[in-house]
């Protein structure tokens, strides 16, 4: 799966968003797309989803149907249960619904399932927005795939959720899909084995290994060597 030559820009603006860019998704790795507020990734992730159509380039990607894209907002109405969220994925792929909570938790540790238990009968507007999140992408990346894009998979979410929630698509990745996301949350990228590709005023300016990615900037921490890169 890759990204060559892609140029986007909005039809109201004048500031090409991407700008000419090129780089390859690992399939062992989880490929991480970061980049300062507002310097395309989503952009980019509409752009491989056929969402918004590229200006030029060539997008090497599977048909819509085998991508799951979970965009940084869904709507599901505040009235509907956990329940009525977890039985409506389940029919996407025309499976039968589990009738009892329980069939869903037999792999999850205990504090995940006391956790899916709880959401269960909790109506959607009464979760906070990282009980949301995680429900979202439990539930989500129980549909089998072959690209898994995650826009900010773990904002909002507690620390310790967040590794699960990372554990989860490291998962997805080594049972042989692709898993293509954005984060801000770059510490937390030491609990996956990934592949980093940084947007930066339109351009790719790195793509590679993580570690490689710090030992370049002469730091153990993510977040200097990002600021060190755009500089
Ligand atoms: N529909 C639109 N029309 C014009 N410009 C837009 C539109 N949507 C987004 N933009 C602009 O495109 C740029 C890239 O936005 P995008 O949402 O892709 O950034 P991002 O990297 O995902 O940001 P963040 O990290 O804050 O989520 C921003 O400057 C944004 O204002």
């Amino acid at each position: 799966m890759f990204v060559k030559n892609l140029s986007f820009k909005y039809k109201n603006s004048k500031r090409e968003i991407l700008k000419d860019i090129s780089f390859n998704l690992k399939k062992d790795k989880v490929n991480v797309l970061v980049g300062l507020n507002g310097t395309g990734k989503t952009t980019l992730f509409d752009c491989i989803t056929n969402i918004l159509k590229p200006n030029e380039g060539v997008l090497n990607f599977p048909s819509i149907d085998q991508i799951l894209y979970l965009t940084q907002t869904i709507y599901f109405s505040p009235e509907l249960k956990g329940k009525d969220f977890v039985k409506f994925i389940s029919r996407i792929d025309n499976k039968v619904p589990f009738k009892f909570p329980e069939s869903y938790t037999i792999k999850m540790d205990e504090r995940s399932r006391n956790l899916f238990l709880h959401l269960w009968n909790t109506k959607i507007g009464r979760m906070s927005v990282g009980e949301k999140r995680w429900l979202f992408i439990t539930v989500l990346s129980g549909l089998k795939r072959k690209l898994y894009i995650l826009d900010e998979p773990t904002s909002g979410v507690d620390p310790s959720s967040r590794i699960r929630i990372l554990k989860n698509i490291d998962k997805l990745v080594k049972d042989g899909s692709y898993c293509f996301i954005s984060t801000h949350q770059l510490q937390d990228l030491s609990h996956i084995d990934c592949n980093i590709i940084m947007l930066h005023l339109g351009k790719v300016i790195y793509e590679g290994d993580y570690y490689k990615w710090l030992e370049n900037n002469n730091t153990h921490n993510p977040d200097i060597a990002f600021d060190r890169s755009i500089e």
